[in-house]
């Protein structure tokens, strides 16, 4: 596929995975003004920490960002740390309300990533925490750098890949979580910044 093909014919209704999921690229929810006025904001007013794990009993920090914010404090646990989700900013808030509106699904948490450089990146992984909605809509509104974006198929190893425009909305749903994962290629050709917000449902109590 040509990922440069992809700009002049975004459809929001295409299923971009063959089977077991659904994603759908919105392409520019934000125009480039409104995108730039978000990507300053979030940048100089969210909590930016470190990312941690564990990993075979060590811990690690990253270098990209991250930070969490909900409706409230919720706890959240991946990679054995656990965090607690920060209140909502107004510029979160407005951000939610807007992909609410354009996707019809809604949301009570949101985790932002911020890569520095291209050299930042985030590695085949797929979002399906016990802490989250079971087959939940996660919604990702991607700010700055333009990035390449993979899913790969769990068992037949399939790959799919998309480019993540600044402004732009992806959302994965149905069961794309559990059959697929998905990464964020490093790579030595972007110099800018990226920041990515996935929206999400967390349910307190799920077994
Ligand atoms: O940065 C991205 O586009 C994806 C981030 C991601 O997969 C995640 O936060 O779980
Ligand atoms: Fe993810």
């Amino acid at each position: 596929m040509d990922l440069f093909d992809q700009i002049e014919t975004v459809d929001p209704t295409k299923n971009w995975l063959p089977y077991d999921g659904t994603v759908h690229y919105y392409g520019k929810l934000l125009g480039r003004q409104k995108a730039d006025i978000f990507l300053k904001e979030l940048l100089a007013h969210i909590e930016w920490r470190s990312d941690e794990a564990v990993i075979y009993g060590k811990k690690i920090t990253t270098k990209r960002k991250v930070a969490w914010y909900g409706d409230k404090a919720f706890s959240y646990t991946y990679s054995n740390t656990t965090k607690y989700a920060l209140p909502w900013t107004e510029a979160l808030i407005t951000l939610k309300q807007l992909i609410e509106e354009n996707t019809g699904h809604s949301f009570n948490s949101c985790l932002l990533n911020l890569y520095h450089s291209g050299e930042e990146g985030m590695a085949w992984h797929s979002d399906a925490e016990k802490d989250l909605k079971k087959n939940g809509a996660i919604a990702s509104l991607s700010l700055g750098a333009e990035r390449k974006f993979a899913f790969k198929h769990k068992k037949t190893g399939e790959k799919v890949a998309l480019l993540l425009e600044h402004g732009s909305l992806l959302m994965m749903a149905g069961t794309t979580q559990t059959h697929w994962l998905h990464r964020l290629p490093p790579t030595k050709k972007v110099r800018l910044p990226r920041v990515n917000l996935t929206f999400r449902t967390i349910v307190e109590g799920q077994v």
